[in-house]
């Protein structure tokens, strides 16, 4: 089987994007696809796989898996990367793009230079520190600035959905952080039955937070949109940061610019296309 793909980033977040208007792949397959092609020593090499689906209702929708197979509910770097897609290839000619996800349906403004988009921002929807909808096990509703007991040493930690479920952790410095043995610790805790993504982030002022992101699924990555939302509404329940105005979000691969109201929170980054490529598969 002859598989097409594209390869594109969004602040160094990069995925394999399928287009699923000309190929058809089931749950299964693009299970044991993710999980193969994203290895980086035995597979293209990324942090999982996309696929854009013809939808009644959106403009279309978007199916993401970490590249562990496992399937994510939603995922802000690559969403403005399949508005992207979507518009640089024909399939939309509008600037304003509605995309489905299973966390529902996020509205995309497009900027286009030359033709191309060059710069997407995305109504993400609202925060969520409810920890039974996040999902968190716990007797308390919502841990904002919570002491959390892991097996290697207590964290001040905020929960909060974004669609899909976020750790932030406010730190004195994250550059010397060994996230491959911190990460896990977080990701497969008991006290998240889903997993979870965590952010650690340190704070240079109201309006500039950098962070480093461990993914549910992916380990560390460059960047995390969903995760630079979680970390900015944190940053306001903390009080480190205000409400309603740009936030610059620093990540390894990045920048990322989030605005966080108790309605919404919108993000805006870079979408860029870095190759296109076709495999034969052995099925
Ligand atoms: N990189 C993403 C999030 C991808 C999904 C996440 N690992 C999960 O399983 O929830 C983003 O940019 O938001």
């Amino acid at each position: 089987m002859k598989l097409e793909f594209t390869k594109m980033q969004g602040a160094g977040n990069d995925y394999i994007y399928i287009n699923g208007f000309e190929t058809t792949l089931s749950q299964d397959t693009a299970t044991r696809l993710a999980h193969q092609l994203s290895n980086r020593n035995f597979g293209i090499g990324a942090d999982g796989l996309v696929i854009i689906d013809p939808v009644d209702g959106a403009d279309a929708k978007m199916r993401m898996y970490n590249a562990d197979g496992s399937e994510g509910k939603m995922c802000g770097n690559a969403i403005r990367c399949v508005a992207k897609y979507m518009y640089d290839h024909g399939i939309v000619t509008k600037e304003k793009v509605v995309i489905d996800t299973l966390s529902g349906k996020k509205a995309i403004d497009l900027v286009i230079e030359n033709n191309f988009v060059s710069e997407a921002t995305v109504d993400m929807g609202a925060a969520n520190f409810v920890l039974s909808e996040i999902p968190v096990k716990s007797a308390e509703a919502e841990w904002i600035d919570y002491t959390f007991t892991t097996s290697i040493g207590d964290y001040q930690v905020t929960a909060v959905s974004m669609g899909n479920p976020h750790l932030v952790t406010f730190l004195d410095e994250i550059h010397d952080l060994n996230l491959t043995v911190i990460g896990p610790v977080f990701e497969h805790h008991p006290a998240f039955p889903e997993r979870i993504n965590t952010e650690f982030v340190v704070v240079h002022s109201p309006t500039e937070l950098s962070m480093r992101v461990w993914e549910r699924g992916s380990g560390e990555t460059m960047a995390c949109g969903t995760g630079a939302c979680a970390v900015v509404a944190a940053a306001v329940r903390n009080g480190h940061s205000p409400a309603g105005e740009w936030i610059t979000v620093h990540l390894l691969g990045g920048d990322l610019a989030i605005l966080y109201n108790d309605e919404t929170v919108l993000m805006r980054g870079p979408a860029v296309e870095v190759y296109k490529g076709s495999i034969e598969l052995v099925v």
